[in-house]
């Protein structure tokens, strides 16, 4: 089945400048990854594509397609045999995990038996208050530490890895509670975002050409991701003056800087404004078509069924089902169990999404 997405509303949207910087090779801090080769290989300029973000969501003509949906099919296509049972094995897994646990005292906050993430696709991580979702995004990325288990990404195992390598080997995490320097510019966070320049070394500072060009092309791409997530304007307001739902924008476009292989977002949707939540839909779409796998925490239902390919379902710190949207999110042990009544309300619809009220469309509120 081909799919479409439409543009929605751009209510913020800003003058085209045509200075997006395209023209300027994106950088990569790792050379050439496994998923850069796969991705040249299949037609598609890995990072690349992120200079061409702006231009789309000013250039597509109204009713014309914003997002391609060529990698989108393909994972449909590849995840349909997937049986729907916890723990399944995917046909292209870019994250593995195996018997990963975390207590605290007496809770047991995490305890995954075996999970998989399929490369290029867009998962959901859903389950009640306290299922354990953060703490295994803060175990993966290293921001904690598990009592027991391994995973690895692409290959590479990462138990015992630094956050900041696991970020330089491509795996990026935002928030639930945005972590942006609130006394810095918008443009400065970005920038901070940006892998380490040659140009702070110490020898290699003394080649001013060199650390210039990686400044321009760190700075062209900041104002690409900026565009796209419609924060160009407020590029010299300090981080602390923008909205809740602006922080998260800001710390999304962010973790873009690096070209992640795979993003792993928590809660993106919580407290941005109805009107921009279609651009945040849309700047998610986008990525996989760009050929970064996306796994995101939300509770806003609607959200998870218009975008994901694949939905995994966590409960008292294990994976309880996963699959296909539709199947899993319209299975009555699942609704009864996880969901609550909020979870048959189809909002798959651009138009219901614009409606949405202010406060998510959540069967667990009150966060
Ligand atoms: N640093 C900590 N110290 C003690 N307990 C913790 C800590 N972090 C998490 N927990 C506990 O671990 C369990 C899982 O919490 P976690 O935040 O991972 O759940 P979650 O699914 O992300 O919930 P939410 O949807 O509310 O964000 C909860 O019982 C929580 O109270």
């Amino acid at each position: 089945m081909s799919r479409s997405h439409n543009p929605g509303s751009h209510d913020d949207k800003e003058p085209h400048d045509g200075a997006a910087g395209t023209d300027v090779p994106f950088l990569r801090d790792e050379g050439m990854t496994q998923d850069s080769r796969r991705l040249i290989n299949n037609g598609i300029t890995p990072g690349a594509a992120y200079g061409d973000l702006s231009d789309w969501a000013t250039k597509a003509p109204a009713g014309e397609k914003l997002v391609s949906t060529a990698l989108a099919d393909r994972v449909e296509a590849d995840l349909a045999p997937v049986e729907n049972k916890p723990g399944v094995p995917k046909p292209d897994p870019i994250l593995i995990a195996d018997g990963v646990t975390r207590r605290f005292g007496g809770i047991t906050a995490v305890d995954v038996g075996h999970f998989e993430i399929e490369r290029h696709a867009i998962t959901a991580l859903i389950g009640p208050n306290g299922a354990g979702k953060t703490t295994f995004f803060n175990l993966m990325t290293g921001f904690d530490r598990p009592d027991s288990g391994s995973w690895e990404f692409d290959g590479v195992p990462l138990k015992s890895v630094s956050p900041e390598r696991v970020a330089k080997l491509g795996m990026v995490r935002t928030f639930q509670l945005t972590k942006v320097m609130a006394r810095l510019s918008v443009m400065d966070n970005m920038l901070l975002g940006a892998p380490v320049q040659p140009g702070e070394g110490m020898v290699t500072a003394l080649f001013p050409a060199r650390w210039r060009r990686y400044e321009k092309a760190n700075r062209a791409k900041a104002e690409a991701l900026l565009k796209r997530f419609l924060l160009w304007k407020k590029r010299d307001d300090l981080a602390g003056s923008l909205s809740g739902g602006q922080r998260k924008l800001l710390e999304m476009a962010r973790a873009l800087m690096r070209d992640p292989q795979l993003v792993m977002l928590d809660e993106p949707m919580a407290g941005v404004n109805p009107a921009l939540k279609q651009s945040l839909l849309d700047a998610i779409l986008s990525l996989r078509e760009q050929g970064t796998t996306v796994l995101f925490v939300e509770h806003d239902m609607a959200m998870v069924r218009h975008i994901a390919d694949w939905v995994t379902v966590m409960a008292e710190g294990k994976i309880v089902a996963e699959g296909q949207p539709k199947t899993v999110m319209d299975d009555p042990a699942v609704v009864d169990a996880y969901l609550g009544s909020h979870a048959n309300i189809d909002l798959g619809d651009d138009s219901v999404l614009e409606e949405a009220p202010q406060a998510p469309v959540a069967a667990w509120e009150g966060k």
